[in-house]
């Protein structure tokens, strides 16, 4: 038998570690957004007597300070006791100080800990300030010590007087103190321990000096006090100490990014482009044209330069500036066609021998055609001064491959006994060749003319300038002999928002693997120091893609933008045009209201000056007898049966008003199909407009178009019905109106449709009839009005609503039985002269 040695008993506050480490464990994964993965768990010894007070810690970053009494005792200005300021303003509940001074792991349950969480967030506290979750008994002990904040402190002494109020207060911190002092002595009657006694009695003493140090600043009372809380808040400003402890990590606070995209995140020259205002205008002579070649194009109609023009020319015109390509973002008809033609021509027409020197892309044959006549009157203006008349030619594929390429290109005999040999020795290998491949080489010399004894054939340009489709040009650069670019030193893309599209692109990439061949001296620009390609891009709505435009390869590119434009965003109205909208009530009876707005007064001819130029337009039939009428343009109604027409006749003449028409019209349907079938509809329906009509679709023949075209440009046709074949670029002289019949299918091609009229500074007018599925997306996309306008059309007023047709108050809101009878009659007519086409 052996006595066993029984250690003495440890007190209670020796063992409270182990509980104060689990319950701080678990409340490391109490709080949200804390990682119980952080390494907080660290051990903290309890305070041993009142000789040793516990460290003073932060409120804000304790998380087991439910164990320690002491840092009560030492008021900060945290946000915590912000907190604690604002749960002071509440009812004081009944303190559970033995809750606070002897934490048992049961008490502090995840309920209990959620309820803290709550009733923090009900006050609205700041989520960062809370990250160490006091508990609720800390908070609860908080709430009778909060008066101590300086921060409350600061409020009080703003908010409260010395008087009444603030002795109300004194009161009831009293009140206080003496609850806390009651419960403390229950407490420890309940524990019966002297020494947790003397904590108590120690922290609370401590606690009545803050208390005191605490009543609101008042000199008159307590200057004391005031000057304490001075200190106290000197004090507060001074770092926290940690006391070992390592502040919270913290979540990265989120900062919004509410900058917007700017233009300042655009290259330099995107971003500050060239501004010129639309009404900029100046003599040629005065932007470096010879006055010689300044007379010769007033002579063609051009006097001064446009605002485009004066931007441009000198950036394109020679210069002992460093010139770089450029960009032109300019409205529709502001002239941007001669900007690029007048100084291209003045440079080549410097040059002594024919090469290809420049190439215009366009997407259309008619656009071809149209700077072809541009180029024209250039040529003339520079050839007279001196210079070389350059050579334009066209490629757009609207003719036989090998007669464009023999129009293009030459053959000349070069002496060159040596060239002559080995000419003749291919010829022999050609010969015995069976290889397929070979062949096709062997067919390629036979479009080749014999060279003369000791000769060879050299292949020449017969072209300066090539003005071509990018189809067309590809399959010249792949296919014809001699077809180089080797000496080229402008390239134009006009139309480039189009040309640079998707599906387009093949192009631009065959053309500038061959510009960037450099052969020397080939792309050196007389009497200049320079050398290389200048590019010249431009369009009335330019890409804002710039991954696009990287595909040209600029060179110190500069932009250049009619003002009022935002560079690259927005697309720009010509400011001469006005807008409106038709509402469309019944869409069956959509052509009806189009021919209310053709004999309406309502397309009046726009500009007064041009009323003596369009005769009557019923004069004007009754005099075109003449064949031209029928062959220059491809009228439905000119196609149509005698017979056909006549009956139509006596079914319509009741129902239209009689014809007067003195402006000019270009009407916009949605495909070839539709603008056939209008234009044959409206000749139907009113037989005195049909010789007035034409129709233009890309299903038609370019030579059919161009004589249509120059039909309307004589004034024997009124009315174009068109599809968006001619949307683009196409300048139709003296056009006062645009019908959109159809919505177009995008703001830039609304833009390229109404831009047909409203050119070189003249007025116009653009008309769309609108039903009523479309309202919504014509006043939102198009005309920039109503709950989510989104447009970014730049106009200068707005798009007014117009009532025609069933709108007309004359005719009561809607058609009458005659007019749609008869409407329905012409409609069965259609159908029977397309079942009869079909046959
Ligand atoms: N300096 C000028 N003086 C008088 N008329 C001009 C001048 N410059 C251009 N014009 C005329 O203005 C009209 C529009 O010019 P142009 O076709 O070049 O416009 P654009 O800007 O290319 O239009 P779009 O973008 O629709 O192709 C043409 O009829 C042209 O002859």
């Amino acid at each position: 038998m052996y006595s066993r040695y029984i250690p003495p008993q440890k007190e209670k506050a020796v063992e409270a570690p182990a509980l104060r480490d689990q319950e701080f464990k678990s409340q490391l994964h109490a709080p949200s957004g804390f990682s119980s993965a952080q390494p907080y768990a660290r051990y903290i010894p309890p305070p041993k007597s009142k000789a040793e007070p516990a460290p003073v810690q932060p409120v804000k970053i304790v998380f087991g300070d439910d164990d320690f009494v002491a840092p009560v005792a030492k008021p900060n200005t945290s946000r915590d006791d912000e907190l604690t300021g604002k749960i002071e303003e509440k009812k004081p509940k009944k303190s559970k100080p033995v809750a606070v001074e002897e934490p048992k792991p049961v008490e502090d349950t995840p309920k209990k800990r959620k309820k803290s969480r709550t009733e923090v967030a009900g006050d609205e506290e700041p989520k960062n300030d809370l990250k160490d979750t006091t508990s609720k008994k800390r908070r609860k002990k908080e709430k009778d010590q909060d008066v101590a904040s300086p921060a409350m402190k600061v409020v009080a002494a703003d908010k409260e007087p010395a008087s009444p109020k603030a002795k109300k207060a004194k009161k009831e911190k009293k009140k206080k103190k003496k609850q806390k002092d009651s419960s403390l002595e229950a407490t420890t009657g309940e524990d019966g321990t002297d020494e947790l006694r003397k904590r108590h009695r120690s922290v609370f003493e401590k606690v009545h000096k803050s208390l005191t140090a605490n009543k609101p600043v008042d000199p008159t009372e307590d200057g004391a006090a005031a000057q304490e809380a001075d200190a106290e808040e000197e004090e507060a400003a001074e770092p926290e100490e940690i006391h070992g402890l390592e502040p919270i990590p913290q979540p990265e606070p989120v900062i919004f990014d509410e900058s917007k995209l700017t233009y300042e995140t655009l290259p330099p020259w995107l971003a500050s482009p060239i501004r010129v205002t639309d009404e900029t205008r100046c003599p040629f002579t005065d932007m470096g044209i010879s006055p010689e070649s300044a007379k010769v194009l007033e002579s063609k109609g051009f006097k001064d330069a446009f605002a485009v023009q004066t931007a441009v020319l000198p950036l394109l015109l020679p210069s002992a500036d460093r010139q770089g390509d450029v960009v032109v973002a300019a409205p529709t008809g502001s002239g941007k066609t001669l900007a690029y033609v007048l100084p291209m021509v003045h440079d080549i027409s410097q040059d002594l021998v024919t090469k290809l020197r420049g190439i215009i892309v366009l997407p259309t044959r008619d656009l071809v055609q149209q700077v072809q006549v541009a180029c024209e009157a250039s040529v003339a203006a520079f050839s007279i001064a001196g210079g070389k008349r350059v050579v334009v030619g066209t490629a757009m594929g609207n003719k036989v491959f090998k007669e464009e390429q023999s129009i293009i290109m030459g053959e000349e005999q070069r002496y060159d006994p040596a060239g002559y040999e080995r000419y003749l020795e291919k010829q022999r290998k050609l010969v015995n060749l069976e290889d397929s491949d070979d062949e096709a080489e062997f067919d390629l010399d036979l479009n080749t003319s014999r060279p003369l004894p000791q000769h060879v054939v050299d292949h020449v340009s017969k072209v300066d300038i090539l003005i071509c489709t990018p189809g067309r040009l590809v399959e010249h650069i792949n296919k014809t002999p001699g077809f180089t670019l080797d000496y080229v030193r402008w390239l134009v893309v006009d139309e480039a928002d189009k040309l640079l599209a998707q599906g387009f692109q093949q192009w631009l990439d065959a053309v500038t693997e061959k510009l960037s061949a450099q052969k020397p001296g080939a792309r050196d620009f007389p009497g200049s120091n320079k050398t290389g390609v200048r590019k010249v891009i431009l369009s009335a709505t330019m890409t804002r893609d710039l991954s696009l435009l990287n595909g040209l390869k600029l060179s110190r590119p500069r932009l250049v933008v009619l003002e009022g434009a935002k560079a690259g965003e927005s697309q720009t109205l010509p400011g001469t045009l006005k807008e409106s909208a038709i509402k469309v009530r019944e869409s069956s009876h959509k052509p009806l209201y189009l021919l209310d707005l053709l004999n309406s007064e309502l397309l009046a001819p726009v500009q007064k000056d041009e009323d003596e130029a369009m005769p009557d337009a019923n004069a004007e039939s009754s005099s075109s007898d003449d064949s031209d009428s029928d062959s220059d343009s491809d009228l439905s109604s000119s196609d149509s049966g005698a017979e056909t027409h006549d009956t139509t006749k006596s079914s319509t003449t009741t129902i239209t008003k009689p014809h007067k028409l003195y402006s000019t019209v270009l009407v916009f349907t949605k495909s070839n199909e539709a603008a056939l079938r209008l234009s044959r509809l409206l000749a139907i329906l009113s037989p005195d407009l049909a010789p007035l009509l034409g129709t233009l679709t890309s299903s038609t023949k370019t030579s059919k178009r161009a004589a249509t075209l120059r039909a309307f440009a004589r004034g024997k046709l009124r009315v174009l019905v068109a599809s968006d074949l001619v949307s683009r670029g196409i300048d139709l002289a003296n056009l006062d109106h645009v019908v959109n019949y159809d919505l177009p299918i995008s703001e830039t091609s609304y833009i390229h449709r109404v831009g047909r009229t409203a050119r070189a500074g003249r007025a116009g007018h653009a008309w769309t009839l609108v039903e009523h599925a479309e309202a919504r997306r014509f006043w939102r996309d198009f005309a920039g009005e109503g709950k989510g306008a989104a447009t970014t059309i730049v106009r200068n007023g707005k798009v007014e609503r117009v009532g025609v047709g069933a709108d007309d108050k004359t005719e009561g809101g809607k058609f009458g039985e005659d007019r749609v009878r008869a409407y329905e009659l012409a409609l069965e007519q259609l159908k029977k002269e397309a079942g009869e086409g079909r046959r």
